[in-house]
C-alpha cells in the first residue's frame, strides 16, 4: 500500500513536472514566434500578397481563417492588414461586400497575440458598429476566424440583459457593441474599464461619427487612453479633419483600393431606375414581388411604420412567398430571429429600413429594392451594396422614383454609379387597389397602422435636408394615401402648422431650411435611419446643451398628432424647433376677440337653466312620462333626502336612505320573480290545453311554444323512474307536473338558481322501437299510406326539422 501511495506521488509530480515543463517550452516558442513575425511586419509589400500566408501572421489566426476558405485577401485585406499590423491609424474604404470586416479582425487578432493579452488584461480592442445587427454579424465573423485564440470576446448591443453584461464586462478582451450600449456601461458599470485598450475600430466609421452619434461618440472617446491604434472603415469614408481630430487622428494611412475603379459600387452589380408617381409604387412593388417568386428580394423604405403596414398589407394579401420585416422598433429578440430568417432562406422577401443598409451580409441576395428615395448618395451606396456582395456575388438594384425625384441621379451618376433608367410595362403591373381598401374597411388596426404610415412617410419628407429632391410641396399626399388604401387622407398636423408660419413669413424656403438644419443640429431632434443609436441615446444619459428658452419657441407638435403615435425613427418626438415665434394676436387674424369660455363659466350657465341633471325620462309613443319604478324613491326618509338638496353629500345619511330603500327593491324583486312565475305556468296552462286539442295536428304550433314532442315515448318508461330532484330541475317543456311547479316556486323564495341537469339513457343507443307509443306510430302509418311520395317526403322533412 504505501509502495502504491509513493509511487501515485511521483506519479503525480512527474505530471505536474510534464505539464509544466511544456508550457515553458510553449510560452518560449511562442516568445520566438511573436518576434519573429514582428520582425517581418516592415517588410510586407501588399502587391506580393497572393495569400493569408503571406502574412506574417500566427498559426491560430492563419487556421481559423483556412477553416472557413478565406485564402486569397480581397484588395482591401492586402492593403490595410500591412499597414495595420505595423500599427499605423488607418482610415479604410473600400467598396461594399469587399471584405472589410476581416481587414480589421485580423489585426485585432494579431495584435494581441503578440501582446500575449489574457483574461486578466481587461479590454485590448473595441468594435463599435452603428447597429446592433451589424456588431453581431461582426462577432460571428470573429468567433469563427478567432476561436483557436485564446481571448475572449463580448457582444454588448441594446436590448439585451443589461445585470448579465454587467458581470462579464471586466473579463472581456475583445468588445464588440453598439455606441449607446457602451456609453451606458462606461457610465454605470464600475468593473468596466478600457484603460488598457490598444486599438479602436469604428466600422461604417463615416456613420459612427455623423451627427446621430456625436453626443455619444465624443462621451466615448474621452473615456479612451489616447495613445492606441485606431482603424476606420467604411464604403463611403470621412475624410473629415473635424472628425479625425475627434479621434486624435493626425496622420492616418489613408487606404482606398478602389479610389481610380470606374465605379463606386461593385461591378457585378446591375444598377436601374423608375420613374413613377407616388401612388404607382404599391401596385410595382406588388406586382414585382409576383413575378420574381423564387427570388431573394431586400426592399428599403423611408421609415419603420411603412416597413410595418407594407409587411402587414402584404401578408393579408398572400403574394405566394415568404414575407418579413426588419425595423429598429422591433423587439431585439424578434430582430435577431428575422436576421437568421432572412439569411437562411432563398425564396424571401423582407421590407426594410435603413436600419439593414449598412454593413449587413445577407447571402444570396438577388434584388435590392429601393421603393422610397434615399436620403443622399451614400445611403443608396450602402442600401444596393446589400447584394452583389464578396468575391463571386452578383445581383440587380432597383431604384423607384417620383418624377421630382430624378435629380438624384445625376448625383449618382456624378459619384461613379452606373444607373440606367428602365420603364415599367404597364400590362405587367397588377395594382390591387380595391382588395386593399377592402382589406382596410373590415379592419380597423390595419387601417390605423396605414394613416400612421401615411404620416410618418410625410414627415420623413419634410425632415430631409435636400429639398430639391424632398419637396413636400411636390409631394402629392392625397394620392399617397389613396394608394396605401385610404379613401379620407389623414391630417397632418404637423404640415397645417408649418405652413401658416411659412404663409406669415412669406418666404417659405428660408423657413424651411432653417426649422431642418435647426432640427439636425440638435443631438435629440436628428432625423436618422437607424432606431439603435435611438434607442440607446435614449438609455444613456448624456450631457447637452442648454436648450434655447421655450418663450422662444414656436412648437410643432409632432407627437400628439392624433393620428399618428411617436415615430422613433423621426425622432421628432420632441416639440421644441427654434422658429421663430408668431404672436397670438397675429395668429388669430380676422377673428373677433372673443372672451375665454372657462369651465366655471360654462357650469354657472347650467346652473341658471335649474336643470335636473342625471335623471332620465321614459316616454311612451303617444308621448305620456314613463314612471321610473326604479329611480323614484319610496321611503319617507329618501324623499325627504331628494327634497332637502342641501349640496355636497352627507355619507351617513345617504347610507341610510340606502338600507331603506334596499326594503323596498326587495319586495319589488320579489314581486316580479312572482308575475313572472304566473306567466310560466299561464303559459304551461295554455300548451297543455292546445297539445289537447291539437294532438294529431303536426304543423300547428306556434314557434313561441317550441316544437311538439308528445309523439315521443314517455321519458319515464324510456329512463326509469325519476327523484324529486331530477323533476325539480326538468325543464319548462315537460308536463307541468306539480313536483316541478313547487320546486320552481321554492327556487323563488330561496332566490336560488337551479340549472337543469342532464339526463343520460341508461344503457341505451337509441329508442326501442315498442317504447314509443302505439297509438301514435299507427296515426303516423296510416297518414304516411294517404300521402303522394312527394307529400310524404315533406312531411318526414317537417318532421327531422321538428324533432
Ligand atoms: N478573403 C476573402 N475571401 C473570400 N471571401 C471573403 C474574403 N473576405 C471577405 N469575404 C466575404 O465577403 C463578404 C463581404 O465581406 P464584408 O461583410 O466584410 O464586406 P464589407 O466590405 O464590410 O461590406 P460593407 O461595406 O457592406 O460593410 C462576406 O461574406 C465575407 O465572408
Amino acid at each position: 500500500m504505501k509502495n502504491d501511495k509513493n509511487n501515485q506521488k511521483n506519479q503525480s509530480r512527474k505530471n505536474k513536472f510534464q505539464l509544466y515543463k511544456p508550457r515553458k517550452k510553449k510560452s518560449v516558442e511562442e516568445d520566438a514566434a511573436i518576434q519573429y513575425l514582428q520582425a517581418q511586419y516592415d517588410k510586407i509589400v501588399p502587391d506580393e500578397i497572393k495569400t493569408f500566408k503571406d502574412f506574417p501572421l500566427s498559426q491560430k489566426t492563419l487556421k481559423g481563417l483556412k477553416e472557413n476558405n478565406y485564402i486569397t485577401p480581397t484588395e482591401i485585406q492586402k492593403q490595410a492588414i500591412g499597414y495595420a499590423l505595423q500599427g499605423k491609424d488607418i482610415l479604410g474604404a473600400a467598396k461594399t461586400g469587399s471584405g472589410k470586416t476581416l481587414a480589421f479582425l485580423i489585426p485585432i487578432l494579431e495584435k494581441l497575440f503578440c501582446k500575449k493579452w489574457t483574461r486578466l488584461d481587461g479590454v485590448g480592442a473595441l468594435v463599435i458598429s452603428p447597429t446592433r445587427e451589424l456588431a453581431y454579424q461582426i462577432y460571428e465573423t470573429l468567433r469563427k476566424i478567432g476561436h483557436l485564440h485564446d481571448f475572449s470576446a463580448g457582444l454588448i448591443i441594446g436590448g439585451q440583459n443589461l445585470k448579465f453584461e454587467r458581470k462579464r464586462m471586466d473579463q472581456i478582451n475583445i468588445l464588440i457593441c453598439t455606441p449607446g450600449r457602451l456609453l451606458q456601461h462606461m457610465d454605470e458599470n464600475p468593473l468596466f474599464s478600457c484603460s488598457q485598450l490598444q486599438i479602436l475600430v469604428l466600422d461604417e466609421a463615416d456613420r459612427c461619427l455623423d451627427m446621430g452619434f456625436e453626443a455619444t461618440m465624443n462621451a466615448i472617446i474621452e473615456n479612451l487612453p489616447p495613445e492606441r491604434q485606431t482603424l476606420l472603415f467604411s464604403a463611403t469614408q470621412t475624410k473629415s479633419v473635424k472628425d479625425l481630430a475627434r479621434l486624435s487622428l493626425s496622420f492616418p494611412t489613408y487606404v482606398a483600393p478602389h479610389e481610380q475603379a470606374e465605379t463606386v459600387t461593385p461591378e457585378s452589380l446591375q444598377q436601374s431606375y423608375i420613374v413613377c408617381e407616388i401612388d404607382e409604387k404599391i401596385g410595382i412593388l406588388w406586382s414585382f414581388i409576383r413575378n420574381h417568386l423564387k427570388q431573394k428580394i431586400l426592399v428599403f423604405m423611408a421609415t419603420c411604420k411603412q416597413v410595418k403596414y407594407i409587411y402587414d398589407l402584404f401578408c393579408k394579401l398572400r403574394p405566394g412567398v415568404s414575407l418579413l420585416a426588419l425595423y429598429g422598433t422591433l423587439h431585439q429578440e424578434k430582430r435577431e430571429k428575422i436576421y437568421n430568417e432572412f439569411c437562411r432562406k432563398s425564396n424571401v422577401v423582407l421590407f426594410a429600413t435603413d436600419l439593414a443598409s449598412r454593413g449587413l451580409d445577407f447571402p444570396r441576395v438577388n434584388w435590392v429594392i429601393q421603393m422610397d428615395c434615399p436620403e443622399n448618395v451614400e445611403t443608396y451606396i450602402h442600401r444596393a451594396g446589400r447584394t452583389a456582395r464578396g468575391v463571386f456575388g452578383k445581383g440587380e438594384g432597383l431604384l423607384m422614383l417620383q418624377p421630382h425625384e430624378e435629380k438624384l441621379v445625376e448625383d449618382l451618376k456624378k459619384s461613379k454609379i452606373p444607373i440606367n433608367k428602365i420603364a415599367v410595362d404597364p400590362s405587367k403591373v397588377i395594382a390591387p387597389q380595391r382588395k386593399i381598401e377592402g382589406l382596410l374597411s373590415d379592419n380597423t388596426e390595419l387601417k390605423q397602422s396605414a394613416q400612421r404610415a401615411f404620416v410618418s412617410y410625410v414627415k420623413s419628407v419634410f425632415l430631409m435636408k435636400n429639398k430639391e429632391i424632398f419637396n413636400i410641396q411636390l409631394l402629392d399626399t392625397d394620392a399617397y394615401a389613396r394608394s396605401l388604401g385610404l379613401i379620407v387622407p389623414p391630417r397632418i398636423r404637423f404640415l397645417d402648422k408649418y405652413n401658416a408660419i411659412a404663409r406669415k413669413n412669406q418666404s417659405e424656403a428660408t423657413v424651411s431650411n432653417d426649422v431642418i438644419d435647426k432640427l439636425k443640429a440638435n443631438p435629440d431632434e436628428e432625423t436618422d435611419h437607424s432606431v439603435d443609436e435611438e434607442e440607446e441615446q435614449a438609455e444613456v444619459k448624456v450631457e447637452k446643451k442648454p436648450r434655447q428658452k421655450k418663450k422662444d419657441l414656436v412648437t410643432f407638435d409632432f407627437h400628439n398628432d392624433a393620428d399618428s403615435d411617436e415615430d422613433e425613427f423621426l425622432q421628432v418626438k420632441r416639440t421644441n424647433i427654434d422658429v421663430e415665434e408668431v404672436p397670438v394676436e397675429e395668429q388669430s387674424t380676422s377673428k373677433k376677440k372673443a372672451k375665454p369660455v372657462t369651465k366655471a363659466a360654462v357650469a354657472k350657465k347650467i346652473l341658471k337653466k335649474k336643470l335636473k341633471v342625471n335623471t332620465k325620462v321614459t316616454f311612451t309613443e303617444e308621448g305620456d312620462v314613463v314612471a321610473d319604478e326604479k329611480r323614484d324613491v319610496k321611503s319617507e326618509l329618501a324623499k325627504q333626502f331628494v327634497n332637502e338638496n342641501v349640496g355636497g353629500i352627507d355619507i351617513e345619511k345617504a347610507k341610510e336612505v340606502l338600507q331603506e330603500e334596499d326594503k323596498y327593491d326587495k319586495i319589488r324583486f320579489r314581486e316580479k320573480v312572482k308575475a313572472k312565475h304566473k306567466e310560466q305556468k299561464r303559459k304551461l296552462k295554455n300548451k297543455k290545453k292546445d297539445e289537447e286539442g291539437e294532438k294529431d295536428d303536426f304543423g300547428s304550433q306556434s314557434e313561441s311554444d317550441g316544437p311538439d314532442l308528445s309523439w315521443l315515448p314517455d321519458p319515464d318508461q324510456l329512463y326509469g323512474k325519476k327523484d324529486d330532484t331530477d323533476a325539480a330541475s326538468s325543464d319548462g317543456q315537460h308536463d307541468g307536473d306539480s313536483d316541478n311547479e313547487q320546486a320552481l316556486s321554492e327556487s323563488e323564495d330561496d332566490e336560488v338558481y337551479h340549472r337543469p341537469t342532464k339526463r343520460k339513457l341508461v344503457e341505451s343507443k337509441g329508442i326501442p322501437q315498442e317504447s314509443v307509443a302505439p297509438r301514435k306510430l299507427k296515426k303516423v302509418q296510416d297518414i304516411s299510406a294517404s300521402l303522394s311520395v312527394q307529400e310524404a317526403e315533406a312531411l318526414a322533412m317537417q318532421l327531422l326539422r321538428t324533432k
